[in-house]
């Protein structure tokens, strides 16, 4: 059975980076920048005050004291239109240019101004309190790589360099349907047998936090005729996602529906838990990606697989989200063949370090446990058992969207 890194490695051999879209500025944030974003002013685009005060010439202090005469007012927006000469000084203040002659700028606490007088016993170093030109960041320079997921940060730092546009890679459309008799919309009266269907919500609601568009398609019934249709429910989306019908029991005809339809399927099967049962093709050109049913498996395999495709989609150069490193807080058996995925509280200890403390029951079926669990423990194959204390590796959940 096919290891989970090479699951992986093939689905992302399999995707690419989508094409651009230019979006304005304040919709940019959690986007992927798809050209690197170049300054088109220094910042500060001159030398300004960085406090409330006067613009002096640094020679002209003492600390015996000095008197100067004061020729005019600099505000924020207003450079004052003249020459600050020998003895002479402007008030200034916070972010105004610093006029031509003046060389420091004493703060207003350490000055007693009598109508154009100002004294002081303050001296001074010249450039104290002066923010130079472009010491942020000067007029042609690369503030943003290409690849980079846009903060907050990032959206105040392209509109100080005067962007209001940005291009970034389109998001990527996910189509979602989840398979299953028994499956009927959340908030419906549930019969005999039935379920609420939680796979399309949850996995919609993880999608979009990753940045992508999801597409939710009506559940498809048990039946070929079913699946057959889904290809014609496609066009247009970036990614195709079933949920169910992944196993090998007589109803589950995911596989066998869709390559009726032209799918070419890569794989199916894999040695992870939870999860076994995932299938990966191409229909046509659109990847596809079949989840198992069980919401925790289809939950974790999203993780492990659709977010990196998703990433790689979006044009981000790092596909996977490293694992972090954390400690154990309840003892794990000897782990079998298939690469474990085990939900986990996550906390701290008296020392600072993070603890993964695996639930004791681990079955794929119980969402109450997912969304209580901050990580996943990851047990390779064949991991040897290891006691509490003991280092491991986690998936935390809360940074998987990054
Ligand atoms: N004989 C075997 N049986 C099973 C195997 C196996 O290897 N041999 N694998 C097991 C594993 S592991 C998994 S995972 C599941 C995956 O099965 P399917 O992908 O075919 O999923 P379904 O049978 O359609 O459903 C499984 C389970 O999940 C519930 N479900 C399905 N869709 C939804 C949804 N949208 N919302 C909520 N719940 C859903 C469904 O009712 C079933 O209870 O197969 C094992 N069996
Ligand atoms: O792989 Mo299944 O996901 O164990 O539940």
């Amino acid at each position: 059975m096919l290891s989970v890194p090479e699951a992986r490695k093939r689905i992302l051999d399999g995707v690419f980076p989508l094409p651009s879209e230019v979006v304005a500025l304040t919709d940019a944030c959690g986007r992927v920048s798809a050209a690197p974003v170049i300054s088109r002013l220094s910042n500060p685009p001159a030398d300004v005050s960085s406090m409330d005060g006067y613009a002096v010439r640094a020679a002209d202090l003492s600390a015996r004291g000095a008197r100067l005469s004061c020729i005019g007012a600099a505000p924020a927006g207003h450079p004052f239109d003249g020459t600050v000469g020998p003895g002479e000084c402007v008030r200034i203040f916070t972010g105004a240019v610093v006029p031509p002659g003046a060389d420091a700028v004493l703060i207003q606490e350490n000055a007693q101004a009598e109508d154009t007088s100002v004294t002081t016993t303050t001296t001074l170093a010249p450039g104290t309190y002066i923010r130079r030109r472009g010491q942020d960041f000067a007029e042609g320079q690369e503030i943003i790589p290409v690849g980079r997921r846009l903060s907050a940060r990032d959206i105040g730092l392209a509109a100080a360099a005067n962007h209001a546009w940005i291009q970034v890679t389109r998001r990527p459309r996910v189509a979602i349907a989840a398979t299953g008799d028994e499956l009927l919309l959340p908030g419906s009266g549930i019969g005999a047998g039935q379920i609420a269907n939680s796979n399309t919500p949850m996995l919609a609601a993880l999608l979009r936090a990753a940045g992508a568009d999801p597409v939710m398609l009506p559940v498809l019934r048990d039946d070929m005729a079913d699946l057959a249709m889904l290809e014609r429910m496609v066009d247009g989306v970036d990614m195709l996602v079933t949920a169910g019908g992944a196993s090998i029991g007589s109803h589950d005809l995911v596989r066998r529906g869709l390559e009726q339809v032209g799918l070419k399927t890569d794989f199916w099967k894999i040695a992870m838990r939870p999860g076994r049962p995932l299938m990966y093709g191409h229909l046509g050109r659109l990847p596809f990606i079949g989840l198992p049913g069980n919401p925790v498996a289809a939950f974790v395999c999203s993780v492990v697989f659709i977010l990196p495709a998703l990433r790689r989609m979006a044009g981000l150069t790092t596909p996977v989200v490293p694992p972090e490193r954390a400690v154990l807080g309840a003892d794990v058996p000897e782990n079998d063949r298939r690469m474990d995925h085990l939900r986990a509280r996550l906390g701290h200890d008296a020392d600072g370090r993070l603890v993964a403390t695996p639930f004791a029951v681990q079955d794929s079926a119980m969402l109450h446990v997912l969304a209580e669990s901050g990580a996943l423990i990851l047990r390779a194959p064949h991991a040897a058992p290891a006691k509490a204390g003991d280092p491991c590796d986690v998936i935390r959940i809360d940074r998987v969207m990054e």
